[in-house]
């Protein structure tokens, strides 16, 4: 009976639907509804991501967008007897289908690096996509928080910025550049340096998400190691600040992290999800808009909560390694800030 359900709901929508690919499960689970979108979801971090997002149960809708393969990721994770609905969207005229009434829109579509690349090369191809992705997210969900993993970070998120100031939907609680990866590693790397359980390790990384950008606070790490030199912390910053490199060098020119890179961005995504539904004390770092520094975007913890950004937190007292760290960022971080702002203003 179930079955018969099933294949009359699914042959109805498919029919209201034209090119749309849908597919439903159903539960009663009763954590509240929300929508997340995946843009750029057939690609390859796109894909382990959306498979991460449909084990999410705070996710009762998943809708998966790119410009091709879609119907077939959508149809492969709708299959696992989770929570969401998982609706996949392909092509330009079906992108405000997928945003509608979405909550929290994860954008990981763009060219990836090959080895020899900086991230910031990928800027003349992935800036244009950001800006158009953003324009319809301003149309169609202009309150979703907007987690922006497509590179370089450090000028994709001052691009959407100028976009949703442009169309009047600017919020700055509501767009984060995702730097958990750096987060990620950093904890990952400090304990297998300091030979602690990984699984109770935070470090605290702020900055950027690009070589010296990155600035992983070790001197903040819990638990505190005083078997570490300084060199051995030279060691893991440089090992934090270079683990992208590492990646994209292991690959060989096909491409950079997608796996560890969905991880990352389930959970922040996660994070996001726990914010809005009221979950206290959720605190992630993620690349802001912020008053920590000079500059106007910059990545620290941050607390999440209802309406997204709820305090931009600061920076801590840092070694005199880090403060060195700090000063040597600051003019790289300002170029691509402002190339993004530049680019959204003059195209
Ligand atoms: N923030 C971070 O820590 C990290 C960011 N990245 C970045 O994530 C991005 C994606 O990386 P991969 O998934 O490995 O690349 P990929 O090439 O495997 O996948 C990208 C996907 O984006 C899609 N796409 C292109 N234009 C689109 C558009 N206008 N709308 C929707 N989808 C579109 C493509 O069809 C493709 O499926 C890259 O820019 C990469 O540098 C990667 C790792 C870590
Ligand atoms: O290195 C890259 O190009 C991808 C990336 O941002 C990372 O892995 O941190």
């Amino acid at each position: 009976m179930r079955t018969a359900m099933m294949k009359s709901i699914r042959s109805s929508l498919q029919k209201s639907s034209s090119s749309a690919t849908i597919l439903r499960s159903y539960s009663s689970d009763s954590a509240p509804e929300r929508k997340v979108a995946i843009l750029g979801a057939a690609g390859g971090i796109g894909q382990p991501l959306s498979l991460l997002m449909k084990l999410n149960p705070l996710v009762s809708s998943l809708s998966l967008y790119d410009i091709a393969g879609t119907p077939g990721v959508a149809a492969d994770v709708s299959h696992i007897n989770t929570r969401s609905e998982v609706v996949g969207y392909m092509g330009d005229e079906n992108l405000g289908k997928a945003l509608e009434g979405a909550d929290v829109v994860i954008i990981p579509a763009g060219v990836p690096r090959k080895p020899g690349m900086t991230r910031d090369d990928l800027f003349n191809i992935n800036a244009g996509i950001v800006k158009g992705l953003c324009t319809a997210i301003a149309k169609y969900c202009p309150h979703a928080l907007v987690n922006m993993i497509s590179n370089p970070v450090n000028s994709t998120v001052p691009i959407a910025s100028e976009v949703f100031k442009k169309a009047g939907t600017y919020d700055e609680k509501r767009l984060f550049g995702v730097t958990t990866l750096d987060v990620v590693r950093a904890k990952t790397f400090y304990a297998g340096k300091a030979k602690v359980p990984v699984a109770g390790v935070n470090v605290p990384v702020v900055g950027g998400h690009a070589g010296v950008t990155i600035l992983p606070l070790f001197s903040q790490a819990t638990p505190q190691a005083n078997n570490l030199s300084d060199e051995e912390i030279v060691a893991l910053t440089k090992r934090t600040q270079d683990g992208g490199t590492e990646v994209v060098e292991a690959k060989a020119g096909k491409g950079s992290a997608t796996l560890s890179m969905a991880y990352a961005g389930a959970i922040f995504a996660d994070a996001c999800l726990k914010g809005l539904n009221g979950v206290p004390d959720v605190v992630e770092c993620s690349f802001v808009q912020s008053t920590v520094t000079q500059l106007p975007f910059f990545a620290s913890k941050v607390r999440l909560g209802k309406n997204g950004v709820e305090e931009v937190l600061g920076l801590g007292s840092l070694s005199d390694y880090e403060k060195q760290g700090l000063e040597a960022l600051l003019p790289e971080l300002k170029s691509s800030i402002e190339k993004g702002i530049k680019f959204a203003n003059q195209s």
